[in-house]
């Protein structure tokens, strides 16, 4: 297994280096030692990125959508025969437990690639008679895309990223997280040895400032980001200067109501799901658990129980469930929101502190009796930090649920499916769960609303955020002119 990648970029088929660029160290968050070097794109290496992408574009664009869908399958293969080494991979980056990493993340991406692989040999126009003449319409790509992505899933993100887009007949530059380097890499490496034409997919190192000139490069034509929000509105707003193309996979603070009469088991363990996952490091995560007062403290005993049997440590042990945090930053960030939760006097019911160790550990933590107006409930925390809010009637409980500005996720428990569906119906969420939470198959759209995001990724409707319409409007007869 070679963690030192052959170079930092990956352009035009090729590995490729510029040592002048920025040392960018490879930090594995379960011991903080530096496992690889990379460097940050120069100028001259994004500039190498660009005209080979928008080369290589009109080529790929050129073949058929079953030619294409063909190379997006065959990678989805190789990624599915090479899960092991890439799940192992993937930790080194994240941090994330092996016993995660093997089931939802090289192989999310081999989903997202035969998914859209199977879809773009039937990308259609259609057909509108009118009267003798008749309208066509031509389903095209956008052009050269740009793909930003956050380090909690780095070969997800990746993959959701590059197989709409490629499906579709883009070509794409892939900028990973500067902390979440290497699984990107992987992925260009393994489309090419799967037949892609050098050039189509391309991924560059580096944080905002390589970023940046991407998406305002004129040769640009959609960014699609996957990052906070106030990235989010940055980029947007880069975008918005050349009317670009964007989809914006944003930040939350999503709610999970549970009612008397969910399903205690069920319950818990969907709280667990929507918390402390990858670290309480997902961005559809339902850190605000509303749960109605009669049910509260058996949840909350439940719940404290079975925190017990979460497996903290070595994440490449498959035992482990429950690793570091990605990076050092996000630890000092989580563990400042736990001392302001503890401050503002919300009762501290498990964990609440980092661990004595190496790496970036530390405790899944749970807050019970959270005000809505306390910081811990209101901001976006990505860690391992639950608030658990009291709630009496479904009306009270719809109002604070959406009372945020996000709008990425919500989830409700119970057992009455009439509340269920109309409970869900009023959340103003993109991506929502009825007894579950944080399913995300290829085949469902994924997105959020109000500052969560623009534009859906997974499912049929990311082709509509990939692709444009061209409309041809066709005349049987003479042209009748005025004069
Ligand atoms: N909705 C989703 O699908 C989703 C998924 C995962 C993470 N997230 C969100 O991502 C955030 C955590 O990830 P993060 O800390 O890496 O986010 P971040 O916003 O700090 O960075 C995201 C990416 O944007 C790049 N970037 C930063 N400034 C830029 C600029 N000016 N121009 C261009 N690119 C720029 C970064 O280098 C990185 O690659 C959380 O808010 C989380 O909710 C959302």
């Amino acid at each position: 297994m070679h963690i030192q990648p052959k170079a930092s970029h990956f352009i035009n088929g090729k590995y490729v280096e510029d040592t002048d660029g920025t040392a960018l160290p490879v930090i594995y968050p379960a011991t903080g030692e530096t496992i690889a070097h990379l460097h940050e794109a120069t100028p001259a290496i994004i500039e190498q990125a660009i005209t080979s992408a928008h080369r290589a574009q009109q080529q790929w664009a050129a073949l058929s959508g079953t030619e294409r869908g063909r190379v997006l399958r065959k990678a989805a293969d190789i990624i599915r025969e090479r899960n092991h080494d890439l799940s192992v991979l993937e930790t080194y980056d994240t941090g994330k437990p092996l016993s995660e990493t093997l089931v939802a993340d090289a192989t999310s991406g081999a989903d997202a690639l035969e998914y859209f692989g199977g879809l773009s040999g039937s990308l259609t126009g259609e057909h509108i008679q009118l009267g003798q003449d008749w309208v066509y319409t031509r389903r095209e790509p956008l052009g050269l895309c740009v793909g930003i992505g956050a380090w909690n899933y780095p070969t997800q993100i990746a993959c959701w990223k590059a197989a709409p887009a490629l499906a579709c007949g883009n070509a794409m530059i892939f900028k990973p997280s500067e902390t979440t380097p290497l699984c990107a890499l992987k992925i260009a490496e393994i489309l090419i040895e799967a037949g892609l034409p050098a050039g189509v997919f391309n991924v560059i190192q580096g944080g905002g400032p390589v970023g940046a000139p991407l998406i305002s490069d004129a040769r640009v034509n959609k960014v699609s980001l996957t990052g906070s929000v106030p990235t989010g509105r940055k980029v947007y707003a880069a975008a918005a200067q050349d009317l670009k193309h964007v989809t914006m996979e944003l930040g939350g603070k999503s709610p999970l109501i549970i009612f008397d009469d969910a399903d205690l088991e069920n319950a818990v363990g969907g709280a667990i799901l929507a918390n402390f996952y990858s670290s309480g490091q997902v961005c559809s995560n339902g850190t605000r658990v509303f749960v109605q007062k009669g049910i509260k403290d058996q949840f909350l005993k439940r719940l404290a129980k079975r925190l017990k049997n979460a497996v903290i440590g070595d994440p490449m042990d498959q035992a482990t469930t429950f690793g570091p945090m990605a990076n050092q930053a996000q630890l000092q960030i989580t563990l400042d929101y736990i001392a302001k939760g503890k401050a503002e006097g919300a009762r501290l019911i498990y964990g609440g502190g980092a661990l004595d160790q190496p790496g970036f550990y530390i405790q899944p933590t749970v807050f019970a009796d959270v005000n809505d107006d306390m910081v811990i409930a209101q901001d976006e925390i990505f860690g391992p930090v639950m608030a658990v809010l009291d709630f009496e009637t479904e009306d009270e409980v719809i109002t604070r649920a959406n009372a945020t500005d996000f709008g990425l996720s919500a989830g409700v428990f119970t057992q009455n499916l009439t509340r269920a569906h109309s409970v869900i119906a009023q959340m103003e969420a993109g991506s929502c769960f009825i007894n579950s939470y944080n399913d995300a198959p290829v085949e469902a759209p994924f997105g959020g609303m109000k500052l969560s995001g623009v534009g859906r990724e997974n499912s049929k409707e990311a082709i509509n955020h990939y692709s444009q319409l061209k409309s041809v409007y066709v005349r049987m007869g003479d042209v009748e002119a005025p004069y």
